[in-house]
């Protein structure tokens, strides 16, 4: 279980001590040390104490939690917490979250205005890959659990950065909550029950995205005309079920409103979706996920044929029967592909010109064309692929490269 070494945790823990002298289970605690209070030391020793007075196995371990641009020391600190619980290999890891917890997290939620899923954010069993989230007692208020540690006698530590009212959750705590129990006593469980509706609501949503992806994927790609048949907010679900299912994280809705828009509008080459480390790229009917990838230098290739798809590094590359096209014969052997390095003139009707004009042309996306793989014969650019080929050699019966990028 998750130990901070605050009231709520040190209830489960006795809860859990007494269970595990009736059913006989395994029980070992984690205290995650994230160095931020001068108090932090004072904590761990404290969980140990109680700990092996309790005979329960304790591990504390310490964190560097570390903000990068925009992140909040809270959000790095859970994140950090949630790599800590994931380095267990117990059945489940259990935490102490309570029915205040999920009301402040609603409202929070609310407030920052999520959706269903945001809303549903606090299940008491949450499976996220091989880990396991248990909170058994989402059903209890922060009173009862104090009045359970007086009873028994349980000792615990105040973590005082709880009592700041600059972050947002300890503001609606000890501002906004105790108004709301006054004049609507029951809001803890009210808001609960919202949380288990909207956790009904965004299990169907997940059911029908992902049934709606699997009938618009294809390939690794996403069918345009496909995802365009299903109603708007069925394409944004779908969208939004894609992005979470290829680990990016989500967009702002916003700017997943404006790709779908665009793609509905009919607007062709520059629309995409960036994500964290990635981006939904439009291209030729498809959607792509681009990964920031780095193009090898040059890939030589070898003898291919028509009709191929050769999977390359960062894409494939697909020959295409094309008319006019390049010679048959070269598709014996002598073909590589390589990274733009800038300048590169292809010859044209009308003389050569920069392949970063005809990248532009094509509509392709600035992250894109810098990224797109020239096609060289010996030493020579013979085609920008699905973009361009040299006039040079063209034949009446021929082939053109087509590439699709990962
Ligand atoms: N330092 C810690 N070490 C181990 N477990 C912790 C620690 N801090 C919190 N936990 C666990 O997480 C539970 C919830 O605590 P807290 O509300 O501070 O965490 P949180 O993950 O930030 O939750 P929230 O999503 O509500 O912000 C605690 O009851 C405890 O089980």
């Amino acid at each position: 279980m998750g130990l901070s070494g605050g009231v709520d945790s040190m209830v489960l823990l006795h809860l859990l001590v007494a269970a595990r002298e009736t059913r006989g289970f395994a029980l070992s605690a984690v205290h995650v040390h994230h160095g931020l209070s001068p108090h932090a030391d004072a904590w761990a020793v404290h969980c140990e104490r109680v700990c092996a007075a309790w005979q329960v196995p304790l591990r504390v371990r310490r964190v560097a939690v570390r903000i990068e641009g925009g992140q909040s020391l809270e959000a790095v600190a859970r994140r950090e917490r949630y790599r800590v619980y994931r380095e267990s290999t117990a059945d489940a890891v259990v935490l102490a979250h309570h029915q205040d917890d999920l009301s402040e997290t609603v409202l929070l939620q609310l407030l920052r205005g999520g959706g269903v899923r945001a809303l549903a954010a606090m299940p008491a069993w949450r499976q996220d890959g091989a880990l396991a989230l248990w909170r058994p007692l989402l059903a209890r208020t922060r009173d009862e659990l104090v009045a359970y540690a007086h009873m028994h006698g349980i000792e615990w530590v105040d973590d005082e950065s709880n009592l700041d009212t600059r972050w947002r959750r300890n503001l609606l705590r000890h501002r906004v909550m105790p108004g709301l129990a006054e004049a609507l006593p029951h809001y803890r469980a009210h808001l609960a029950r919202s949380a288990q509706l909207a956790a009904d609501a965004a299990a169907v949503l997940d059911e029908v995205a992902a049934a709606d992806l699997a009938a618009c994927l294809d390939g690794e790609a996403l069918s345009v005309v496909n995802l365009l048949a299903l109603s708007a907010p069925r394409q944004r679900e779908l969208l939004r079920h894609w992005c979470a299912s290829l680990g990016f994280g989500l967009p702002t809705p916003a700017a997943l409103e404006a790709f779908r828009g665009a793609l509905e509008a009919g607007h062709t080459g520059a629309v995409a979706l960036e994500l964290a480390g990635a981006a939904l790229v439009h291209y030729r009917g498809r959607i792509h996920l681009l990964r920031e990838r780095v193009l090898p230098a040059c890939q030589e290739l070898p003898p291919l044929a028509c009709h191929q798809l050769l999977r390359c590094e960062a894409g494939s590359l697909s020959i295409e029967p094309a008319s006019p096209g390049l010679p048959l014969d070269w598709l014996s052997g002598g073909l590589s592909l390589r990274a733009r390095t800038g300048g590169e003139r292809l010859v044209q009707r009308a003389g050569t010109r920069a392949v970063k004009q005809l990248l532009q042309e094509a509509g392709m996306l600035p992250r894109l064309r810098g990224r797109w793989p020239l096609l060289y014969r010996g030493g020579e650019l013979v085609a920008v692929p699905g973009v361009a080929l040299s006039q040079a050699y063209q034949v009446e019966e021929g082939w053109q490269p087509v590439w699709l990028p990962d």
